[in-house]
């Protein structure tokens, strides 16, 4: 198989790229976590590494007794970009993916409060399920979607996308301004309130109304 052929979109998480993170984008989720509502986007980064798909469990890393679920819309970038105004910004869109953003709270709480870089919380092998891909015509419009995700059949987090500060086109439009926006990478949108630890040997489920659903089940890192 050539390159070319074997470099299909909807493996998104097979090319190796950014997954670009936005933090305390739905306000009641900023006030669940006592943060100040942004007037810009928080930005952070995982690495490819963090994805993990349906079949493989998500690990608790050995360092946190803390981790939180917080359920995501992803936007997948098609066509890459500089400067990309908001008004172009759903032309270089592929399509979506239903996204985790696990969370080690107990460290993102340390390092907030010495001031260090959120990457040991956020960053982790797993810290990033994600869902199949959804091609950009199943979803009309990503700023009026509902998200949910239940922890062992008990439902913790559900949310419109129309809740976001700020909208897709805009975060596009803005990260793009200082970080160049690559074909397959991964754009997590901030998740709504209802974040909540998990243990090992949960289940959990999510879904994007009757579009996507997806599960997980939590195991413990052994090394
Ligand atoms: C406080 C956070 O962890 C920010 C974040 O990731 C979010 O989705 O909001
Ligand atoms: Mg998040």
């Amino acid at each position: 198989m050539s390159l070319q052929a074997s470099r299909n979109i909807s493996r998104f998480w097979e090319w190796g790229r950014k997954i670009i993170c936005v933090g305390r984008n739905y306000a009641d989720h900023a006030k669940e976590l006592k943060n100040a509502i942004p007037k810009e986007p928080v930005l952070f980064l995982k690495p490819p590494t963090a994805y993990v798909r349906e079949g493989s469990p998500i690990l608790v890393p050995l360092y946190t007794t803390n981790l939180h679920h917080e359920v995501e819309l992803g936007v997948v970038i098609g066509k890459g970009g500089t400067a990309i105004p908001q008004s172009a910004a759903m032309e270089h869109v592929a399509g979506y993916a239903l996204c985790l953003d696990m969370t080690a709270r107990d460290i993102q709480d340390e390092c907030k409060s010495k001031g260090l870089p959120w990457t040991m919380a956020k960053a982790f092998n797993t810290s990033c399920p994600v869902s199949e891909f959804i091609p950009k015509e199943r979803i009309p419009d990503p700023g009026k979607v509902s998200l949910w995700l239940k922890v062992n059949d008990q439902l913790r987090q559900s949310g419109c996308t129309s809740q976001m500060i700020f909208s897709v086109p805009y975060l596009i439009s803005y990260i793009s301004d200082f970080i160049t926006l690559e074909e397959g990478d991964l754009i997590l949108t901030g998740t709504p309130k209802g974040v909540s630890a998990v243990q090992e040997h949960d289940e959990l489920q999510a879904g994007i109304e009757d579009i996507v659903t997806m599960s997980f089940t939590v195991d413990r890192q052994d090394h």
